[in-house]
């Protein structure tokens, strides 16, 4: 059981920011997403799992920096392997990218069905919550935002 927990948990025991040491040149100014992330976690309130697709992008900063696609999705899976909510979860996930990759902006989608709603509670499956934080660049600017969320849910 305790190993359970310890699997369940393992993300506090990373340091998100050793997650964000490869990074390339690549002289590259426009955006980079990574789609439909697959995203475990669990609700602290009720320690039941949330389950979704995390989308993440970035614009590299001027010296054109970027990091390795893999390291994205590590990242989620650090700050995901604890008790969470999605809100948290979410801004945590872009907070991280903005301090260590210091890119232009960054925006971050999830879209989770929670557990706590579906199995016990008010008991409605399919329900999917969706929560997005957005920093930077792509923040301030309404036209780089529209592209960033078409490409992350195209028509
Ligand atoms: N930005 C970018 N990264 C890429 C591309 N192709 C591969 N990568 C990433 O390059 C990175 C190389 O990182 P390393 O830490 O040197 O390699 P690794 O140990 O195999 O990394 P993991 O895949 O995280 O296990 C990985 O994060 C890959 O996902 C690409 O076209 N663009």
């Amino acid at each position: 059981m305790a190993r359970a927990y310890a699997e369940l948990f393992a993300g506090l025991r990373v340091d998100p920011a050793t997650v964000l040491t490869t990074t390339f040149e690549a002289n590259h100014e426009e955006l980079v997403l990574v789609r439909d992330i697959d995203v475990m976690s669990l609700c602290e309130h009720h320690l039941l799992p949330f389950r979704g697709s995390a989308h993440i992008g970035y614009i590299p900063g001027p010296d054109g920096r970027i990091t390795g696609l893999s390291k994205l999705a590590r990242l989620v899976e650090v700050y995901a392997r604890r008790p969470q909510v999605q809100e948290r979860l979410t801004s945590q996930i872009a907070d991280l990218l903005m301090d260590r990759l210091a890119p232009r902006g960054v925006v971050v989608v999830l879209e989770c069905e929670h557990m706590c709603m579906a199995m016990r509670g008010i008991q409605k499956s399919g329900a999917k919550t969706i929560t997005s934080a957005v920093r930077g660049t792509l923040q301030r600017d309404a036209k780089s935002r529209a592209e960033a969320m078409a490409l992350i849910h195209p028509r």
